[in-house]
């Protein structure tokens, strides 16, 4: 299964204008949503392409994510339906608005991009401090305690404290013991989180006066930022592909902020692709980092990693500059991996086995 990203923040600060960027879904965009949307989002990967020119192949298959475009937080009154939506998806991407544009209009009546990050990751941080608060007067209120009970009060109280200092929970470092002491309880601040600021033309081209502020703020509580306009990235999307080129060279980059937001998910979530080529399909598969060759080959099918003899491999950087499998053996950089070989981003693995 897929895993899932949800997109958070005030209500009209562009998160379904995200959604839609991301997914290519044709939702209408609305400033009064009230529901959630879940759509399937591509990863957008330059070696997939350069390999399906190469091959050919009937199907291409990109690596995928769920995004789920969760209804705007608007004061307490909604809150438990949201932090329920935040509690189900295993990334968070939170949009907050510094555009100005006086058609759409902000629930507080004025455009502060500190003020709403700070409301939002409150929100977060209070939902997480009651649940602490909840497991010590349970532990507190039990007649003796058992060692287990002792071990996670302690642990508890560490977190309470981080959490009473407007810490989140990702930035405790906790050792193993305790990392499965706290296995089965779900902290929303401890949910991987990166900080979109959604600037206007202006803020966009001539730079923007709040940066170095929302980064500080984000970086003291370990968050990833990245500042993108919306309202161009539409306008990027409606051109056709050449086109698209040439406005970004205009520009002086490389990539569009979706590309890059997509990018930094994938890696937020702890995700590396291991592609596998042919003239049937060529596809990038997300595992996690750290898989072995068998684990990964369980990914494609379990039959794959119950009759693993080898993997054979080479890795996509190889590839690319040998320009086919048969320059790249003659290079001596075709490998044959066992089992327990972690594999790497980029590698272009064929399994061998045998059921
Ligand atoms: N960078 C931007 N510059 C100017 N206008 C923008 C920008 N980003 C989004 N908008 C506009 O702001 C309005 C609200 O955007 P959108 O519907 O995506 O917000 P939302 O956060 O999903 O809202 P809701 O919480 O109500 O669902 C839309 O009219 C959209 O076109």
């Amino acid at each position: 299964m897929a895993l899932s990203c949800g997109l958070i923040g005030m209500p009209a600060v562009g998160k379904s204008t995200f959604f839609k960027l991301l997914t290519g879904a044709d939702i209408s965009i609305g400033t009064y949503a009230d529901h959630a949307n879940i759509k399937i989002a591509n990863i957008p990967d330059k070696r997939i392409d350069w390999l399906t020119k190469l091959f050919e192949p009937k199907k291409t298959t990109f690596a995928q994510l769920e995004i789920i475009d969760i209804p705007g937080l608007q004061g307490s009154g909604n809150s438990r339906e949201f932090l329920s939506r935040v509690d189900q998806v295993d990334a968070l991407v939170h949009v907050v608005r510094a555009f100005r544009e006086d058609q759409v209009f902000h629930i507080d009546g004025s455009v502060n991009p500190m003020r709403d990050l700070d409301t939002v990751n409150s929100e977060l941080l209070l939902a997480d401090l009651q649940l602490v608060e909840t497991r010590i007067e349970r532990i507190n209120a039990a007649k003796k305690r058992t060692a287990e009970q002792e071990k996670e009060l302690k642990v508890m109280e560490r977190l309470q404290e981080t959490l009473e200092n407007e810490q989140r929970v990702a930035t405790v470092e906790l050792n193993a013991d305790e990392q499965e002491l706290l296995q089965h309880v779900h902290f929303l601040t401890d949910k991987p989180m990166i900080v979109v600021i959604n600037l206007d033309e202006e803020q966009l081209s001539q730079g923007y006066a709040k940066e170095t502020e929302i980064k500080k703020y984000c970086g003291d509580m370990g968050l990833r930022v990245l500042e993108i306009c919306a309202k161009v990235e539409m306008e990027i999307n409606e051109l056709p592909a050449e086109e698209r080129v040439e406005f970004l060279q205009d520009m002086g980059i490389e990539e569009t902020g979706i590309v890059r937001l997509a990018e930094v998910i994938y890696d937020t979530l702890g995700l590396i692709s291991f592609l596998t080529v042919g003239t049937d399909e060529v596809r990038a598969w997300p595992i996690d980092k750290g898989l072995t060759a068998r684990q990964a080959a369980g990914k494609i099918h379990s039959d794959i990693a119950r009759g693993f003899i080898r993997a054979e491999v080479v890795s996509f950087q190889d590839f690319h500059q040998a320009g086919s499998m048969d320059a790249v053996k003659e290079k001596g950089q075709f490998r044959l991996e066992d089992k327990d070989y972690i594999v790497h981003d980029g590698d272009i693995v064929s399994f061998r086995f045998n059921i």
